[in-house]
């Protein structure tokens, strides 16, 4: 694999951060190589550094496309603030020149609405789409049909846990107080458990009041980072769901925060999420 002279830009959202690639114009790494390229990539002494990398990609069915693949070279459906990212990069490099945009994932078309402040783009406000909580559609190997703040054993102890699907599986674990919770020692026990087939994302959640909450990430394929969006959402939409949450709520995560609005659509939940995206540099691979 030679990725000499590739060029990609090196963005966070709230400290999610990826290098991004233009593929929209045709390929840049070849298919077989994007798994071993990206956890390169990722590798933060050896490589860029990053939480996944994200690519543009053209579309059939949408203004644009994206993929993402974790720092362990799977590819995952969705990322949330990584689309935030895409959005702030097609925009800055004149890829696509319109403040909204349709955006083809692996979950579905997803909308981008760009705030600009001093012609900049500052603020991304992006459907994130229906969830799901039916366990086979998680997946998660269980009876129930829907897996919600139900006891998950795990290692020495029991978490009251529930299944979502945002395009990406998701855990979420409401507690009294994260700051007691081992992120290092439970994260990769649930996201390695059994009961998901595809594995999962981690996320435990404290509950400030009805609008507000904080939270810890243990990401599928990543480890610790300092925020998730596809988690934030479904740590939203869930909150809602079990009357924690109204449908307004702001959450905390270690890199900054994300604010939504869940609403409802023939019969399922979704949110829209709202914050910021950052350019950081420019590189080229030598
Ligand atoms: N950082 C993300 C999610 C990235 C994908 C995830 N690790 C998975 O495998 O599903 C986000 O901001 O949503």
């Amino acid at each position: 694999m030679d990725l000499k002279g590739l060029k990609f830009s090196k963005m966070h959202g709230i400290g999610n951060d990826f290098p991004i690639i233009d593929e929209s114009a045709g390929e840049v790494i070849p298919e077989a190589d994007k798994a071993e390229a990206c956890r390169f990539l990722c590798h933060r002494h050896f490589g860029v550094g990053g939480d996944g990398v994200l690519f543009v990609t053209p579309s059939d069915v949408a203004d644009i496309g994206y993929r993402m693949f974790n720092p362990d070279g799977s590819e995952a459906e969705m990322c949330g603030n990584g689309i935030r990212c895409f959005g702030d990069f097609v925009y800055r490099k004149g890829i696509l020149k319109q403040k909204k945009m349709t955006v083809e994932t692996k979950s579905g078309i997803k909308t981008i609405e760009i705030t600009l402040e001093n012609d900049e783009p500052a603020l991304f406000k992006v459907d994130m789409g229906t969830s799901t909580f039916k366990t086979p559609e998680i997946p998660m190997a269980s009876d129930m049909e829907e897996f919600l703040d139900s006891p998950l054993e795990v290692l020495d102890t029991t978490f009251n846990t529930t299944a979502i699907s945002v395009g990406n599986p998701h855990a979420i674990i409401f507690v009294d107080n994260i700051d007691e919770i081992d992120i290092d020692k439970y994260g990769p026990a649930i996201e390695t458990h059994e009961a998901f087939p595809e594995k999962i994302n981690v996320h435990f959640v404290e509950v400030i009041s009805k609008n507000e909450g904080k939270m810890l990430t243990w990401e599928r394929g990543a480890g610790v980072t300092l925020a998730c969006g596809t988690g934030a959402t479904s740590t939203a939409i869930s909150g809602f769901k079990l009357g924690l949450f109204d449908s307004e709520v702001l959450l905390h995560l270690p890199g900054g925060d994300l604010k939504f609005n869940v609403y409802e659509k023939e019969g399922e939940l979704g949110a829209f999420m709202e914050g910021p995206a950052q350019l950081v540099f420019d590189g080229e691979i030598q």
